[in-house]
């Protein structure tokens, strides 16, 4: 049914949109790259033959109006920002084969029940302020509104980067979703590991999202010469953060389901013959489990204590953001099931390491997602890649689970 032709050439073209010359994607939220991101697949959204706005949060939505356009509505889609030097495939995909099941139902005079609506969420990643999640995080209602005076490194507050976008701050609680107004949520995307590629399948439903948190570590010390200062006289905050960095990868390991990464340090003032002053860096811990998560986060906070103390520097930490884990809902996953079944591919289950939009939305409707292999399990790097047949397989299977869920009373 779905066109995987028309999909992998918006999916090439929208690539281009943020492209660095190192091959990498760079587009991050309320950005111009973002702006011609939106403007592109609303294009495409409006060649779907859907109804285009953007919300007061800035999410990007295309509405198939349903049969009874009072019924709940079917959400489907995901984001169009990315990390720095990312790949085209981590949140386009989702959106493009959102479009792709519209405009298929509409060139076949599909009528559903309910009302469709695919959505490209604002700032799923978090790569630009301390927290992500920002488009969906409004349309559940519980972003609060102090969250907007976050900072990006140049000191623009998410406030201020909605103003220059054309959005107004105090307008995005506008954005949320009333309780009962949304069916359920579906995303498809790529699986961002290589379970579907040692299996040998093209797609698979997700049992759950891992719960992450980011946390901030500020360790301080005392600048000093780096040749005149013996070692013993030392109160050296980066010879710290190497062995606070050493025991989060101990102490993750230790669980064999927890994930902790370190990818982003800053050292004060940066010399190469001075001993930092200060140095920064970011947590992300992550499990399938809270309650595991959480105690591999206690066992490193502890040792960190230690470390610094017995190395008279001072050590702050501030939690940036924090979510559950989250399971995916019966009835998503039963549809998605059935999809897999009727297009014959056996249904395969397994769990989302990566956080996804539907982590926010959980709480106000039933929430399912679909993998789609991911060539060597690369992504956040310009190296991500699926191919043009699995991506159409996986806007197949998503056709086939909306169209149910749509359908239903
Ligand atoms: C704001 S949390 C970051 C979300 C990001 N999601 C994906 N799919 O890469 C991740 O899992 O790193
Ligand atoms: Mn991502």
């Amino acid at each position: 049914m779905i066109q995987g032709e028309r999909l992998w050439q918006r999916l090439m073209e929208l690539g281009e949109v943020g492209k660095k010359p190192s091959g990498g994607v760079t587009r991050l939220s309320f950005t111009a790259e973002e702006r011609r991101a939106k403007d592109l697949v609303a294009s495409y959204m409006r060649e779907a033959g859907l109804f285009v706005y953007e919300d007061t949060a800035g999410n990007l939505i295309g509405r198939k109006e349903g049969a009874n356009p009072d019924a709940p509505v079917v959400l489907v889609g995901s984001h169009l920002d990315s990390v720095y030097n990312g790949g085209c495939f981590d949140g386009p995909l989702g959106v493009l084969a959102g479009v792709e099941v519209v405009q298929t139902m509409n060139e076949h005079g599909v009528v559903t029940h309910h009302p469709i609506e695919v959505v490209a969420f604002t700032d799923e990643e978090g790569a630009r302020f301390r927290f992500g999640m920002i488009g969906s995080r409004a349309m559940a209602g519980t972003l609060l509104p102090e969250a907007l005076e976050c900072r990006d490194a140049n000191g623009i507050s998410i406030a201020e980067a909605m103003r220059q976008t054309g959005l107004d701050p105090d307008r995005l609680p506008q954005a949320a979703r009333k309780p009962g107004t949304v069916k359920a949520y579906v995303e498809l995307h790529i699986e961002q590991g290589r379970v579907l590629e040692e299996a040998g399948l093209p797609v698979g439903i997700v049992t759950g999202i891992a719960g992450l948190i980011w946390v901030k570590f500020i360790i301080e010390g005392k600048a000093e010469h780096a040749g005149a200062t013996p070692m013993s006289l030392r109160r050296d905050p980066m010879a710290a953060a190497a062995q606070i960095i050493t025991v989060i990868e101990e102490e993750a390991r230790r669980t064999g389901t927890t994930v902790g990464t370190v990818g982003q340090l800053h050292v004060y003032p940066g010399g190469i013959n001075v001993i930092p002053e200060r140095v920064e860096f970011v947590l992300d811990l992550r499990d399938l489990k809270a309650e595991v998560r959480d105690q591999v986060w206690n066992d490193i906070a502890s040792r960190a204590e230690t470390i610094t103390k017995e190395r008279n520097v001072r050590l702050t930490t501030e939690r940036l953001q924090e979510m559950a884990p989250v399971l995916c809902s019966e009835v998503v996953k039963q549809a998605a099931e059935r999809a897999c079944k009727q297009l014959g591919y056996p249904p395969f289950w397994l769990p989302s390491g990566a956080a996804h939009d539907g982590v926010q939305l959980a709480p106000i409707c039933p929430i399912g997602m679909i993998f789609v292999r991911s060539q060597d399990g690369v992504s956040h790097s310009p190296a991500e890649w699926s191919t043009k047949e699995d991506c159409a397989v996986g806007a197949e299977v998503l056709y086939h689970t909306v169209w149910q869920l749509a359908q239903g009373e």
